[in-house]
């Protein structure tokens, strides 16, 4: 592959960062990517392990003749981050950012980026419970999507050569408006999160009452739960609390069904719960059947 941005500044130097730092250097995709984080204990770890061929004390030096700009922080954090580099930033650069939400992110950044530079927001719909600079890897975004989402007049080219750097990265694309992206994220992700944390935290209370019977005894389904409620606690944070409407009407809906299968349990109403599983399990198979579930073994295929 060919590079694709001369130069490529990553601010703030976690998972995702971390990961499209090696994926970048795998396919040889920009000359030289500069890197900067809040603390100075995570530049230090990433001068340790060679992430980003160079590692700058502030923001502004980091993208200071950057073509390419990439946001990686904490959702909370994009606004401040976005009005430090501002007036750093060279004219004809493009801003994208990588954050879970995207309607709060574009409100944030926007008005900070001054004219003649293109702002295109993205969000790779992949990811681990990890975080942190020594947390990522060359093959995360592979045959996973990357969301763009351009905001109103941005210019087809950046779009363009953004999406061309997501393709190289591994994955595939897909262009969204900010509203509909945060609703299908709030169904797909974030309220997938808030449960799994939930249930997690009701395990935690009763493990006081049965002592460690529930890690000793769990298998995979509870298992998976500790997995995604392990996930960083300021990320998450972040993304609730500016995801907010979409994912309360998420969660509203959510709870209804829950009642309802509630009901049905307390009802002995067997044939409400079986026609209720036998549709999920329809989806389950319907995501195999299309191929998106590459991190499924083969034990699925077929099977459900
Ligand atoms: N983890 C995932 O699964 C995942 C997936 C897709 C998108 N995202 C989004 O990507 C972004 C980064 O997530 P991550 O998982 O890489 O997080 P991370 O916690 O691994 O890394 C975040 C980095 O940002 C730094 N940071 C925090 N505040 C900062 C500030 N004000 N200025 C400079 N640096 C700052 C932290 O020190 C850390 O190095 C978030 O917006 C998140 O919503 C995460
Ligand atoms: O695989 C995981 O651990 C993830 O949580 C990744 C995940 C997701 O919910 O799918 C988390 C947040 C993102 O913004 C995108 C991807």
């Amino acid at each position: 592959m060919s590079v694709i941005y001369g130069r490529v500044a990553l601010i703030g130097l976690g998972l995702i960062a971390s990961s499209m730092f090696w994926a970048m250097k795998r396919g040889g995709l920009a000359g030289e990517v500069t890197g900067y984080a809040r603390s100075a204990e995570t530049r230090e770890t990433a001068r340790e392990i060679g992430l980003c061929d160079r590692v700058c004390d502030s923001a502004a030096e980091a993208v200071d003749g950057a073509d390419l700009v990439v946001l990686c922080v904490p959702v909370g954090a994009m606004g401040a981050v976005a009005q430090e580099i501002a007036p750093a930033l060279k004219p004809g650069a493009t801003v994208s950012d990588v954050g879970s939400v995207k309607k709060a992110v574009i409100s944030a950044v926007a008005p900070h980026l001054p004219q003649g530079v293109h702002f295109v927001p993205a969000h790779p719909m992949a990811g681990t419970e990890h975080s942190g600079p020594t947390s990522g890897f060359a093959e995360l975004f592979d045959n996973k999507y990357c969301l763009i989402v351009p905001v109103t007049g941005s210019d087809r080219a950046a779009v363009n050569r953004l999406e061309s750097l997501w393709h190289a990265l591994g994955s595939k694309t897909d262009e969204m408006d900010a509203d509909h992206h945060d609703l299908v994220c709030a169904v797909t992700s974030h309220a997938p999160h808030l449960i799994a944390y939930t249930m997690v935290g009701v395990a935690d209370d009763i493990r006081r009452v049965t002592d460690s019977e529930v890690i000793k005894y769990s298998a995979a389904g509870f298992r998976d739960f500790t997995r995604i409620a392990a996930s960083d606690p300021t990320m998450w944070r972040d993304v609730f609390l500016s995801n907010k409407d979409a994912t309360l009407e998420i969660l509203g809906r959510f709870t209804e069904e829950l009642f309802a299968l509630q009901k049905a349990i307390r009802d002995g109403d067997g044939d409400h719960l079986h026609e209720y599983f036998t549709r999920t399990r329809a989806i389950r198979k319907g995501i195999i059947d299309a191929g998106q579930d590459t991190d499924a073994p083969d034990f699925g295929r077929g099977k459900v």
